[in-house]
């Protein structure tokens, strides 16, 4: 795709082209000082560098002839691409993306999206770009990327959509073939999300109408047979009792050895293969699960049929194994009766990526953990994940059947998917038949399957996902089998809205009930026996108040039920479950948990009463002697070096002005230090956890201090709101800039220390800070303190010199009135503020 060839400097044109571009980026930077992917820069940005243009390609003139235009187009889209290549290869080269510098490539991304809107350049250019610095970033630089392409869909793909949808597709797949599902969830969904919102989804560019298969995706494994290959390996007999033993010091290979599918477990028609024997045919499978048109062929059919029931049968003795508690201990492993909002939990924490791991010494521990090394999850994962995809590969089978074909037979067919000339008949029954498929054979092994996954404690609910997944999944089948017919509906026309509306309220009317009023069923009070009802009434459930923690499980069920229920009516009973459990729920957490209540927003997620430290927080609160509360309640930020006295301040304003400020505790993906306490310091938690809070908006600001990543929560900064407490919040000076980008609205104070020297005096306090870190951190601050008086960032600049004297100017600045909020600046020295405090010092002080 590129242009750039080593004689291009010799092309006047692109030397032209790439000063105008760099000119415009400086110019660039001049209106946009900030370095942050907003806010977008538009075409009135740029007007004096388009006139520019026509000196260039005379064709760009207002007055050129369309014929010109058109004639020059090919070599104007060929210069710019290679002026914009140039200077983004250099750019990327040079600055890494965390840098502020790299505002300079979303500001030739904006300069792109322009000059493609006004064509004059070609409009997929900006995505060509953004394609390859995908590719040249890590995940966590990609998520940037992402930062800027959600921020500008609309406009990059309001014009030439055609053009761009490729290269759009083509990198997000991209992308997520590098992205782990597992780690990186919540940044697959946004990727899958912009690759939705840009292309719609009637679009058929993404579509695989020739049905081909990814026939890539090849499983290797050990085809040798196993007395010739590996030798003993060292470690592999992880409890020593399922591994291959060694004598004298020399590696003896074992004689082939049974999956300790013991003779007893034996399904009665089916042989259990010993493990040696399993081992290729169980991997052979995946050849015909990434092939499926493979099993048109009779003799692979019948390898597939005969790989699957011993793999089956393999899988089904597994399992009574750990039923009946075989092997040492394994009893204790497997989970009791868990509730399913628990097991799955369990299976996410455990949700590996699935990279299959062929080796011949690893089959027995997938199959089966006897050596509980892998956990029993683990490796049931690993089952469901071939027995997902035997299912997928039936189901296809049985599309086949002719009761399956007479669904689809009366619509126009997509011949490339539906192969027709391959049927599904009875074993040798009539036809010539080209393929000889048992239809019951699949149907049996279907239900085989089933029961095998809903066989455990948690199989009913995975299998609805399942289930759910593959039936959608339908649905796009069908319709790439239609041929992808458009799938946009006219639109309602305003009589027909008004007909449906009125019908709609017809039916919502609540109508006279049939039964009279007051005719509850009093037939309990017939009871015959009168000793049993008494003995009813003596229930514990019937009297005692149960407990709070009851619920919290109760209503994630719901929930999870919720997420599948099939129909509205389901739905709406659900509904009503969970809200009864919620309204108990709340009843009982009145009693100690009332400061909770504040912060729920949304009846379905009442979760905070369910936690402990609400309650200690309220206990607390209620014995302190109230502080004052400033009148505006604009959230506080503290910002400033690392080392300065945040903390400290935060900590006196907090102890002397009690209950009247809400100290808002950062998410750190650092581990916590000595006395450290969670979710008093910071909330820690792991990089994973983060970036999905990350990618879930969960933040209203994040930054990253050498690889550490913190981030503030905007549920914990809205939640005080409600309670007219005042949120303090304590950032660096990233993450107040980003709250400020996002729009946050707060007062921030810059806490400023009198010199570098002290600083570092303070830095060599804290504990755990190496000599680097050190330096580091005052690098890092000169900049910041040097630039805090010309900042607009900041409402107020604080020095941080006497202790007392910082307080009281910290108070002065957060209890005066609101008009005097974040309209100017000022830099205090130690002597202006003290001598604010003798002039103002009845405002000052707000005892
Ligand atoms: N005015 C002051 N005079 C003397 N020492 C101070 C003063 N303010 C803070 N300190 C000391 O400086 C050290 C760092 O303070 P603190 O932890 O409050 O900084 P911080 O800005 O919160 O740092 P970080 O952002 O890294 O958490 C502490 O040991 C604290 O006791």
């Amino acid at each position: 795709m590129s242009i750039t060839t080593l004689a291009e400097d010799e092309v006047p044109q692109v030397s032209a082209m790439t000063d105008l571009l760099k000119d415009a980026l400086a110019h660039a930077q001049t209106i946009k000082p900030a370095a942050t992917i907003e806010p977008p820069l538009t075409k009135s940005n740029f007007e004096s560098f388009m006139v520019r243009l026509p000196a260039i390609f005379p064709s760009l003139a207002p007055d050129s002839t369309p014929q010109s235009k058109d004639s020059d187009k090919a070599r104007l889209y060929a210069t710019v691409e290679t002026a914009a290549r140039r200077i983004f290869s250099s750019m990327v080269s040079s600055t890494s993306i965390g840098s502020p510098k790299f505002v300079q490539v979303w500001n030739l991304f904006d300069l792109l999206s322009i000059l493609s809107d006004n064509e004059q350049c070609d409009p997929a250019l900006l995505f060509w770009l953004v394609e390859e610095l995908l590719d040249s970033q890590t995940v966590d630089g990609c998520r940037k990327v992402f930062d800027f392409l959600e921020s500008r869909r609309e406009r990059i793909t309001a014009k030439n959509l055609k053009q761009k949808s490729l290269v759009i597709l083509r990198s997000c797949n991209d992308l997520l073939r590098r992205l782990s599902r597992a780690e990186d969830a919540a940044f697959c969904g946004r990727v899958y999300i912009f690759m939705f919102q840009s292309i719609p989804p009637g679009d058929r560019s993404s579509v695989n109408l020739r049905g081909e298969y990814h026939v890539e995706n090849v499983t290797a494994f050990e085809e040798t047979p196993a007395a010739l290959d590996s030798p003993v390996p060292d470690k592999m007999d992880i409890d020593g009792e399922g591994g291959h033993p060694k004598s004298d010091g020399k590696d003896v290979k074992p004689a082939p050895k049974a999956v300790s599918f013991e003779a007893k477990n034996k399904p009665d028609s089916d042989k259990i293969l010993d493990t040696d024997l399993l081992y290729p045919i169980f991997w052979a499978l995946q050849h015909f699960f990434s092939q499926p048109t493979t099993l048109f062929d009779q003799s692979e059919l019948t390898k597939f049929k005969s790989g699957i029931e011993a793999t089956m049968t393999a899988f089904e003795s597994v399992e009574k194994i750990q039923k009946s508690g075989k092997g040492p201990d394994e009893h204790k492993l497997i989970p009791q009766k868990r509730k399913a909002a628990e097991a799955n939990e369990d299976l996410r924490s455990t949700n590996n990526n699935p990279k299959y791991l062929t080796s011949r010494e690893l089959f027995e521990l997938e199959l089966r953990s006897t050596n509980f090394v892998l956990s029993q999850i683990s490796d049931l994962y690993f089952r469901r994940h071939i027995l997902i995809q035997a299912f997928i590969i039936i189901d296809f089978l049985l599309s086949l059947t002719p009761q399956a074909r007479a669904k689809i037979a009366n619509v126009q067919q997509n011949r490339s998917v539906v192969y027709a000339d391959k049927n599904l008949g009875e074993d040798n029954v009539g036809n010539t038949p080209k393929i000889f498929f048992s239809e019951i054979w699949a149907k049996k092994m279907k239900d085989r399957i089933t029961s095998y996954i809903q066989a455990d404690s948690d199989g009913f609910f995975f299998f609805r996902v399942v289930e759910s997944v593959i039936s959608r999944d339908k649905g796009w089948v069908r319709w790439k089998v239609e041929n992808c017919p458009p799938i946009e509906r006219p639109s309602v026309s305003p009589v027909e809205f008004n007909e449906a509306k009125a019908g709609a309220k017809r039916l919502a009317t609540s109508r006279r009930p049939k039964a009279g009023l007051n005719s509850l069923s009093l037939a309990f009070m017939d009871e015959k026996d009168d000793n049993q009802s008494l003995e009813r009434l003596k229930d514990p459930t019937r009297w005692r108040l149960p407990d709070l923690a009851e619920f919290k499980n109760k209503i994630a069920s719901d929930d999870l039920d919720l997420d599948f229920a099939n129909s509205e009516k389901e739905k709406t009973q659900l509904l009503e479950s969970k809200a009864s459990k919620t309204w108990r729920a709340l009843r009982i957490a009145r009693r100690s948990r009332l400061a909770a209540f504040d912060k729920i927003e949304d009846w379905q997620n009442v979760d905070v009463i369910f936690q402990e430290s609400v309650a200690e927080e309220t206990q607390e609160d209620d014995g302190a002697d109230k502080g004052k509360c400033p009148k505006n309640t604009t959230p506080i930020i503290l910002s400033g070096p690392s080392g300065v006295g945040k903390s400290t301040l935060t900590s006196l304003l907090l102890e002397r002005q009690k209950g009247a400020f809400n100290k808002i505790v950062r998410h750190t993906t650092r581990a916590a230090k000595n006395g450290e306490v969670n979710g008093q310091d910071f909330h820690f938690v792991d990089l994973k956890t983060f970036n999905t809070m990350l990618d879930g908006d969960y933040f209203l600001e994040s930054s990253n201090d050498n690889e550490v990543r913190y981030g503030t929560s905007q549920k914990f900064v809205n939640a005080p709101e409600a309670s007219e407490k005042v949120a303090l919040i304590q950032l660096d000076r990233e993450g107040t800039q980003m709250a400020k980008d996002n729009g946050f609205s707060a007062r921030i104070a810059f806490i400023s220390p009198p010199s570098l020297e002290v600083l570092e005096a303070r830095l060599r306090k804290i504990e755990g800070l190496s000599e680097e870190e050190v330096q580091q951190k005052l690098k890092a601050s000169q900049e910041e303190i040097e630039q805090s008086g010309s900042s607009d960032l900041y409402d107020r600049v604080i020095i941080n010199d006497d202790l007392e004297t910082a307080y009281k100017a910290l108070e002065d600045f957060i209890y005066e009135s609101a008009n005097a909020n974040g309209v100017h600046e000022e830099t205090s020295t130690d002597e202006d503020t003290a001598m604010k405090d003798e002039t103002n010092d009845d405002d000052a002080n707000p005892s």
